[in-house]
């Protein structure tokens, strides 16, 4: 096992000579995490702690709106893939394995984020796993790998049901006990038809706990197609009926790309309408969320890596701008502008799903950077080139 030192941090005043969005080179000033100024390249003031961007393009930090830190056996030796097909089978297996292999733990955990890093991500919103077996020890881990940071990477935490609610005893009040902690803003769901086999009741029984306790919601929606789609209306119908506008989010939502385009248009309409959103890992074997629909209908999404090297697959590398990558190529999208967009879903359009109203490289947002070698963020997506330097509330959290 590869032990994960503590992030080295550098506090920094000025990054000189970057271009961002792939602009004319300027100078950005950052005091305490915020940027202060950003002034043409050689005019701002001489500071103490400065980097030289020498030219490279910036974009604001990546975001990975869907992950699971928790649950990596990333820095262990390589782990052939034992688990069934299915989402059940998976679980099964999960539970079996984890345990032998320190899942949950603090080094687990700071693995994965330090991969995240080295790929740009400043900003995460993790799923946890809750359950009758390790009750709130995940996210224990997790919020003791993120303190290492000092708050300069913003980590957010999901507490997810992975194993079911209704059919697991005691779930729902280990759900309600992880809604009181500080590090915890949502809570999760997972299939409430085909896990719990009683949508509406995990629906109803998560929505009511949200409205509750103030939390938001995120729920693992893989049921596909009407199945899915029923399930999206009532929380539709939960958000209107319980004030959980702008709070709910559906991960993966498959069904959403698989209905027929008008009974989506209206199912995207209801759902902008109380402000639920998705995230999408850009399933290879799917289709893809349709972009310009979601756009249309002003339903926002964001990206995720999903878990990475778990129990549940081998793949993922931790690269939420590689994951754009394959919804853009799935997705069949060639043009400059929707090419942008596909760079601001991974960057500063997923403000919201980490709960800011601006991330982006203007004054007095948060000081979250990363330099790439790239011409312009459409070259920085196609190619996904090594971040050269990664910045994350003010501080440089990688230099490649
Ligand atoms: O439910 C899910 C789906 C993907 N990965 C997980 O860990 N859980």
């Amino acid at each position: 096992m590869t032990p994960v030192p503590p992030p080295a941090m550098l506090d920094i005043t000025c990054l000189r000579r970057v271009r961002p969005w792939g602009g004319d080179p300027v100078d950005i000033a950052m005091d305490a995490g915020t940027i202060t100024a950003i002034a043409p390249a050689g005019t701002a003031p001489i500071g103490v702690r400065e980097f030289d961007g020498r030219g490279l393009l910036a974009l604001p930090g990546i975001v990975n709106a869907h992950a699971h830190v928790d649950k990596s056996w990333w820095g262990l030796r390589w782990q052939s893939y034992g688990g069934e097909g299915s989402t059940e089978g998976r679980i099964r297996h999960e539970r079996a394995e984890r345990e032998a292999l320190g899942i949950p733990s603090f080094e687990r955990s700071a693995h994965v984020l330090r991969e995240f890093v080295r790929h740009g991500t400043t900003a995460i919103r993790t799923h946890v796993d809750v359950d009758d077996g390790i009750g709130l020890r995940g996210i224990e881990a997790v919020e003791q790998a993120a303190a290492a940071y000092e708050g300069a990477l913003d980590v957010r935490i999901v507490a997810f049901p992975q194993d079911g609610i209704l059919r697991r005893p005691g779930v729902l009040d280990l759900l309600r006990d992880a809604a009181g902690r500080p590090s915890v803003d949502r809570i999760g769901g997972l299939d409430p038809a085909t896990i719990d086999r009683d949508p509406v009741g995990q629906i109803d029984a998560i929505t009511a706990l949200a409205a509750d306790t103030g939390v938001g919601i995120d729920i693992h929606l893989h049921d596909p197609a009407e199945l899915g789609a029923f399930q999206i209306e009532l929380l539709v119908d939960r958000a209107a009926r319980l004030g959980l506008q702008g709070r709910i989010n559906i991960a993966h939502g498959f069904a959403v790309a698989q209905l027929e385009p008008a009974r989506r248009r209206d199912l995207l309409q209801a759902m902008s309408d109380v402000g639920v959103t998705m995230t999408t890992v850009a399933p290879l074997r799917l289709p893809q969320l349709p972009l310009a629909e979601l756009d249309e209908a002003g339903v926002r999404f964001a990206f995720g890596t999903d878990g990475i090297r778990d129990l549940w697959s081998p793949y993922g590398t931790g690269d939420t701008l590689g994951i754009a990558w394959q919804y853009a190529r799935a997705a069949g999208i060639v043009r400059d502008d929707d090419l942008l967009r596909v760079v601001q879903l991974a960057t500063s359009a997923a403000a919201w799903s980490v709960g800011r109203d601006t991330h982006d490289l203007v004054e007095g947002a948060r000081a979250d950077i990363v330099l790439v070698d790239a011409e312009n963020p459409q070259d920085a997506l196609v190619r996904t080139p090594e971040r050269a330097l990664v910045v994350a509330g003010g501080r440089v959290l990688h230099v490649a």
